[in-house]
């Protein structure tokens, strides 16, 4: 898959040098014997979006817990807008929203009573309170089912209830705990673009994902914990430049086919129990002109080839020797 960070970026370009909306330094976390976070420091500057990517029980929650308030840290400082939740907890949270793996919707109340309902916690007037949440119903596009109850809804739907939720109370920092997991590539798309936008007005994001794809479309950086530790962190264009680079493979018919190409080509690998052939190099149309004109001129039929860009997969088992999501 092309790397399309790029354009999520440039749709959505990070601001210059602004100050951290959050920042952690040396976190610390430990239940009994287990050390699930062993001195992690994350900064994530206003209006940007930060990805935390790790694998199941890499600890990504328990640093959502921790950022959130939710839980307090063995060890380790932490900044929330300027706010110390150590000291100041309450100001944490008013300026901050979360939206966790378990939903806040109430199935047997209709949409937009859930979102009266955050209003009414919020202590909006009640004016204000209405039109935050039509404003809301209207931009998640909810606003036709308003009135069914919220069991009735897709998980696409419920999703998209879920975080207008927290939207309610205008936070400038979000913090999403896996807000895709278990959604349909379509819906994973819709909330794609709400989350961009969110970051487009100037908030500020930390969200928790399993999927590689998700930190490459969304994120302007990436933190990648594993083993208690972010083992890297950097943007995705700067994480896919510390793995090898692409590769072609091509596929033969038969072992015949496959030894007369791999005596003509410099090939980087082999498999004759798949009949194929890793050759370096990128998509670049002239160098796949150059292998087919090759291959023509000796006669070898190509059944199929394939250029293979390297994603956050590929950085995430460079890093950390297992295969992502
Ligand atoms: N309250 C708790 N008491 C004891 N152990 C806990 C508690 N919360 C989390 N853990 C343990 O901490 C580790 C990290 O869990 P955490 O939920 O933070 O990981 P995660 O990266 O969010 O995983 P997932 O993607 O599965 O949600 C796990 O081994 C988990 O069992």
């Amino acid at each position: 898959m092309p790397p399309q960070n790029s354009s999520a970026a440039a749709a959505n370009p990070a601001p210059a040098n602004p100050a951290p909306a959050i920042s952690a330094r040396g976190l610390r976390k430990s239940f009994g014997a287990n050390a699930v976070l062993d001195g992690i420091d994350l900064t994530v500057p206003a209006g940007t979006i930060l990805a935390l990517l790790g694998p199941n029980g890499a600890g990504k929650t328990t640093a959502v817990h921790l950022l959130t308030t939710y839980l307090r840290p063995d060890a380790g400082d932490i900044r929330i807008t300027g706010h110390d939740p150590a000291k100041n907890p309450q100001a944490v949270r008013r300026a901050i929203g979360v939206t966790g793996q378990f939903s806040a919707v109430d199935g047997y109340l209709t949409g937009r009573e859930n979102l009266m309902l955050m209003a009414d916690l919020h202590l909006l007037p009640p004016a204000v309170g209405r039109r935050r949440v039509e404003d809301l119903l209207a931009r998640f596009e909810l606003t036709e089912a308003a009135d069914k109850t919220a069991a009735t809804y897709s998980g696409g739907m419920k999703r998209k209830l879920d975080l207008a939720m927290t939207l309610v109370g205008d936070p400038k920092v979000i913090f999403l705990d896996e807000p895709t997991t278990g959604l349909d590539p379509r819906s994973r798309r819709v909330m794609w673009g709400i989350i961009r936008g969110l970051a487009a007005e100037g908030r500020t994001i930390l969200l928790t994902t399993q999927y590689l794809e998700e930190a490459d479309q969304l994120a302007h950086r990436v933190a990648v914990l594993d083993g208690g530790r972010i083992v890297a962190e950097g943007t995705p264009a700067e994480l896919k430049k510390r793995i090898p680079g692409g590769h072609i493979e091509l596929t033969f018919a038969d072992r015949t086919e496959l030894d007369a190409a791999a005596s003509v080509l410099a090939s980087i690998g082999r498999d004759d129990d798949t009949l194929t052939l890793q050759l370096a190099g990128d998509g670049r149309i002239g160098t796949l002109r150059t292998l087919l004109r090759q291959l023509d001129d000796a006669s070898v039929e190509v059944e199929a080839l394939a250029v293979h860009t390297p994603d956050l997969d590929d950085v995430f088992f460079a890093l950390t020797g297992q295969k992502g999501a």
